[in-house]
């Protein structure tokens, strides 16, 4: 979940581009070694992914006439979700998305039997009763699925932390649609499906819910409204369902977008898109690359999960700087996607003032208009100041999960960037 902080913290920070990693002021020990183990648990999650990179890269290699695009950005930024839009990509795989879609389910009944027990172990009056024990006693066989399946799918049981973490290459898919143990997942949570809605649709768990501030709904892999069609026996996700199915992917994870079959002259053959969890990937990986596809939502008054004394627009303009200037990827194309754009629109409409966030925006017109192009042209500055050689400035305003949309954008981006790449290999 993402903290939103309410002002620019001190006025020596002109705005979240000047802010930095400093340690806190008054840090105690304690809090000091927490962040330490923190960032050394991060250090250990890139070392893993740099080795799943270093393997692509041998696989990058191989495909050297083929189009190469990497999607980077920070977490949560959209990576994902922006090439979600290709329904056909999912039909082999409904089978292995309804595990994911019972997986998220079961997480989001963990966090309820979780608050109801904590409430059931407070010494004062509560909202649920013996009844509320009785209930989540009989659902603990449901929520050990989910110890069984992450044993089965994820890597490391380190990094799942409540959270599932597949390996990238699609094995997992094949595993959750096929494995014996999945299938058995799947029936204990259909055989308890009565159970499971009941709990939900129970007024007092709604307001124990409610009063704890514990909110299911945000962010994606929330099935609680859909118990009874999701646990279906014979349930088949829907393509909905599975852009709101939730898995995180350890590595990178590689997509064959699209044949290009007709465009093939050359042997310039296929689209690969690379999608890398997380923010950064293995420089190797840069040097076979044609494009890189950058997101950021304009998150300019959220600060970062894993620190939050970071802004989070501020941690990707630091990124945006490092990959522009980057000598490895002077002759790629780099693509700005300022996604989530839905969502700085609302903000807008409730209310949200760009100048207590970011000083720098002065008196500028407080509208997604105003917004937009005050940000474009601060990252078309770093682009233009920073890239080792001159090269265009591509941009655009995105929606990821409005599929239609972005699938027109996509298209057009692909357009471009495969001018591009035959163009260059008719020069070479
Ligand atoms: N409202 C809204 N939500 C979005 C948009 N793009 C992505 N999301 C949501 O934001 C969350 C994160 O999106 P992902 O595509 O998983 O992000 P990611 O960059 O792949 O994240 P990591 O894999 O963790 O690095 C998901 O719950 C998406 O549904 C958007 O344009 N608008
Ligand atoms: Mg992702």
């Amino acid at each position: 979940m993402v903290t939103t902080i309410s002002r620019v913290r001190s006025g020596s920070l002109d705005d979240p581009f000047a802010a930095h990693l400093a340690p806190p002021e008054g840090e105690t020990a304690e809090e000091r070694a927490l962040r330490i183990a923190a960032a050394q648990d991060a250090e250990k999650t890139s070392r893993q992914i740099d080795e799943v990179l270093a393997q692509s890269e041998k696989l990058l290699n191989k495909k050297k006439r083929d189009v190469k695009i990497l999607l980077l950005g920070q977490s949560e930024s959209g990576k994902t979700s922006v090439y979600d839009f290709t329904p056909q990509y999912f039909d082999s795989e409904r089978a292995a998305w309804r595990m994911v879609v019972l997986l998220n389910l079961i997480g989001s009944l963990r966090v309820i039997v979780d608050t109801i027990r904590t409430e059931l172990a407070a010494p004062e009056f509560s909202l649920v009763s013996d009844i509320h024990r009785q209930c989540c006693n009989e659902l603990a066989p449901v929520l050990r699925e989910e110890d069984v399946l992450n044993a089965l799918i994820s890597p490391s049981k380190q990094l799942s932390g409540g959270e599932v973490y597949v390996r990238p290459g699609g094995e997992w898919k094949t595993i959750l649609a096929t494995s014996e143990v999945a299938q058995n997942t799947a029936s204990v949570v259909v055989s308890m499906r009565d159970e499971i809605d009941t709990l939900w649709a129970d007024a007092a768990v709604r307001e124990l819910l409610e009063k704890k501030d514990v909110s299911l709904r945000d962010g994606g892999g929330y099935f609680m409204d859909d118990v009874m069609r999701v646990t279906a026996p014979d349930y088949v996700p829907t393509d909905s369902d599975i852009l709101r199915a939730r898995i995180k992917t350890m590595g990178v994870e590689e997509h064959l977008f699209e044949k290009e079959s007709a465009l093939g002259t050359r042997g310039v053959k296929d689209f690969w898109i690379y999608d890398v969890p997380g923010s950064r990937g293995s420089r190797a990986v840069w040097s076979v690359l044609q494009a890189i596809v950058f997101l950021t939502p304009l998150s300019f008054y959220e600060v970062l999960e894993e620190d939050n004394r970071v802004n989070r627009l501020e941690d990707s303009v630091v990124l945006w700087k490092e990959i522009c200037a980057n000598a490895l990827l002077e002759n790629c194309q780099i693509i700005l996607f300022f996604n989530k754009m839905d969502i700085l629109k609302a903000k807008l409409r409730s209310g949200l003032i760009i100048k207590e966030y970011v000083p720098s925006f002065a008196e500028r017109e407080n509208s997604y208009a105003g917004a937009t192009g005050y940000f474009k042209e601060k990252f078309r500055a770093y682009h233009k100041r920073t890239s080792p050689k001159p090269r265009s400035f591509f941009y655009y305003e995105t929606t990821a999960v409005d599929t239609r949309s972005t699938a027109k954008i996509i298209g057009a981006v692909h357009e471009e960037i495969f001018r591009k790449h035959l163009h260059q290999s008719i020069l070479i």
